[in-house]
Order: structure tokens, then sequence, then C-alpha cells
């Protein structure tokens, strides 16, 4: 499936470039409004180089705080951040992080849905950069090629460990197994929390956020409902 098609898809989604190189930062969702906006020098700085930069700057908003960094317990903080936004939590912005998919012939003629429910994920808000936690649901029907299950779960993991809004992280994930799967027929579910809703600003802990792509064969109410029975047992 082609970045174009992916695109009528979305129904109107703005197409932004952002100074972005495709062929130095190896996103295939160019022109598709999707791509989490990153500039073109973005990888000419080494991972150890990050951390020292984001160690030092942390250290200075922990400073600009009133925080003594003789403390015991908060000397090793900077380079703790720093180490967790490159190796864990932003980990996804690096397409070198991207999960190797394994995929098989469909030997076993199976032709209907699969469902790989309940996904797990955390990720973080880019506007307030605090979490957003939630479960992905994704499907798809086979054009022919099957999919290692657990590189559905990385998929996901794979996007979500970047700062996000969850519309672009359904949509880069929908539009990544439509490209690996070869097929149109995809949906993606998520159903979220966003911390920088329930624990500071308006402070509802209650409300959840819900976003879908329904491609393809899954973009027919009855596809719609049999999905949400699945779901919904
Ligand atoms: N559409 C969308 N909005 C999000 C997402 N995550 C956070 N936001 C919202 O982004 C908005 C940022 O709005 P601003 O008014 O600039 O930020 P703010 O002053 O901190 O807003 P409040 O959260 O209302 O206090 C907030 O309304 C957030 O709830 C997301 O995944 N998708
Ligand atoms: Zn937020």
């Amino acid at each position: 499936m082609k970045t174009a098609d992916v695109l009528n898809h979305m129904n109107g989604t703005a197409i932004s470039l952002n100074g972005f190189n495709h062929d130095e930062i190896g996103d295939e969702h160019l022109l598709t409004g999707m791509e989490t906006p990153m500039r073109a020098d973005a990888f000419k700085m080494s991972d150890e180089e990050k951390k020292q930069k984001i160690s030092y700057h942390f250290a200075e908003i922990m400073e600009t705080l009133g925080l003594d960094l003789n403390d015991d317990s908060l000397k090793g903080t900077p380079n703790r951040v720093a180490k967790m936004y490159i190796e864990e939590i932003f980990s996804g912005l690096n397409p070198m992080n991207k999960p190797k998919v394994a995929l098989f012939d469909n030997k076993y003629q199976y032709n209907q849905m699969l469902i790989e429910k309940n996904i797990q994920f955390y990720s973080n808000c880019e506007h307030h950069f605090v979490p957003i936690m939630g479960k992905a649901h994704v499907a798809y029907i086979s054009s022919g090629k099957v999919i290692g299950l657990s590189k559905l779960n990385r998929i996901v993991q794979y996007y979500a460990k970047r700062p996000q809004v969850q519309e672009r992280l359904t949509n880069q994930i929908a539009t990544e197994l439509c490209e690996i799967l070869q097929t149109d027929d995809v949906a993606v579910i998520i159903d979220a929390k966003h911390l920088c809703v329930s624990s500071r600003g308006v402070k509802d802990d209650s409300s959840t956020t819900i976003t879908s792509y329904y491609g393809g064969v899954f973009n027919t109410p009855e596809k719609i409902i049999e999905l949400q029975n699945f779901l919904n047992n």
C-alpha cells in the first residue's frame, strides 16, 4: 500500500513537511502529515552526545527549581533522565530501533481477521512530557503474508516510545501495518489515559481517550461491529 493511498484514508490529515528529510531520518510516513516532526539533523549527534547534553540541561532545570544536586538521591538524576529518554521512553524516535519484522506465508489458509487485543503501552504526551498509558488493539486480514504475533506488540511499543499525541500514534501504527502486510485491511483502536488530563490541568481522573483507524474492509459498519464485539468480550 502506498503512502498516498493511506493518505486517502486519513480524511483530510494536513500535509506537513516540517523540514523533514526522508532519507536521513528513515521514516516512511513523509507526505502523510503523520510523521513525528523532527529536524533533518536529528541523528547527526550520537546517542552518547545526546545523553550528555540532556543530562546537562536537566541538571540546569533541577538547579533552577532550587534542588540541591549534591544530595545523594538527586545527584544521579540528570544522568538517569538522559539515559531513560534515549534508551527507553523516546527510543522510538530513532529508526535504528524499529523492530525487525518476521513475515510468513499464509500457508494456514486463515482468511478472517486476526486481532491482537489489549497491547499495553506507555507513551508520553508531546505537549507536557507526562505519561500516556493505555491499551492498543490491532487487527488485520492477511493478503498472503502472516506476521509474527509479537511483532504487532513491538510495532505498537516502537511508536509509543516517542513524544506523542494519540491520533498520530494510532495512524503511525496503522500505516506501518498497511505497509508491512501489504494490505488496506488493518484496524487500530487505542484506549488511553493521559496524565496531562488526569494528574494536572483539568484533573479528570475518570476520562479516557479512544481513537481508531478502520482501513479497507474494516471500514464497513458490519466489520466495525464484529471487531467491537470481539473487543468487548
Ligand atoms: N488532540 C490531542 N490533544 C492532546 C493529547 N494529549 C494532550 N492533549 C491536549 O493538548 C492540549 C494542550 O493545550 P494547551 O492549552 O496548550 O495546554 P495547557 O494550558 O497545559 O492546557 P490544559 O491541559 O487544559 O491545562 C491540552 O488540551 C491537552 O489535553 C492528544 O493525544 N491529542
Ligand atoms: Zn499533555
